[in-house]
């Protein structure tokens, strides 16, 4: 996330509004201030497994902020199939896997078990089906003899330090190329 607001500068198309985590307690949040991004959270536990409810403060906030693009990084909440299509063509989402392999979660671990030679990361835009949206980036790293899934994770999550940014430059961009990297 926060490389994404470190590009939006110059002739970059877009410019950050809002940060939003379901995470009070997110890293990201006092990073972002720091850089001069209003910030919020909507803590999802509070919710009790409601997804609607969570999904209506959500909306009540980013309508505050009327966002152009919402760019999902590191969001680990399923969202619903209205939310999403109120948004639809208009949501982003880094997922650390070569889709569509290894959909949902743990997905170093699942490269690993696999004993795939390669692994990555991919850009895509957010649909009700899960991670199952549009690609509009990709990019690719080795996997190295005895990697751990920690040892993956770090060498995907420099690869998407670099696709996010310049897909979404891209994207804002009205540019919705496929951008492969690696
Ligand atoms: N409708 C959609 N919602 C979300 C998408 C999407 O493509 N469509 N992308 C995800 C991001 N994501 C993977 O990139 C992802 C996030 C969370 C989960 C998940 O299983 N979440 C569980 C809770 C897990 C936890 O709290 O650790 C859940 O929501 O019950 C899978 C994939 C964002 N949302
Ligand atoms: N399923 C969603 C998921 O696992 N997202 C992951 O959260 C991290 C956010 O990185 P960041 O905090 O540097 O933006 C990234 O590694 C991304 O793949």
């Amino acid at each position: 996330m926060l490389r994404l607001v470190e590009d939006m500068t110059g002739d970059h198309p877009a410019r950050p509004c809002l940060v939003l985590a379901n995470d009070p307690d997110a890293e990201g949040l006092a990073k972002a201030a720091t850089l001069g991004v209003l910030t919020a959270a909507i803590d999802h536990r509070a919710y009790k497994g409601d997804r609607a409810a969570f999904e209506a403060a959500l909306l009540g906030r980013l309508e505050a902020a009327a966002p152009d693009i919402l760019c999902l990084a590191g969001f680990m909440r399923v969202l619903t199939a209205p939310f999403v299509n109120g948004w639809k063509g208009r949501m982003l989402n880094i997922h650390p896997s070569l889709l569509p392999k290894y959909r949902g979660l743990h997905t170093h671990a699942r490269a690993l078990e696999a004993g795939d030679a390669e692994h990555g990361c991919t850009v895509h835009e957010v649909t009700a089906e899960l991670d199952d949206g549009p690609i509009l980036g990709q990019a690719r790293v080795p996997v190295k003899a005895g990697d751990t899934p920690d040892d993956l994770a770090a060498r995907v999550l420099t690869m998407e330090h670099r696709l996010y940014p310049a897909v979404l430059r891209r994207f804002a961009g009205n540019d919705r190329t496929p951008l492969l990297l690696g």
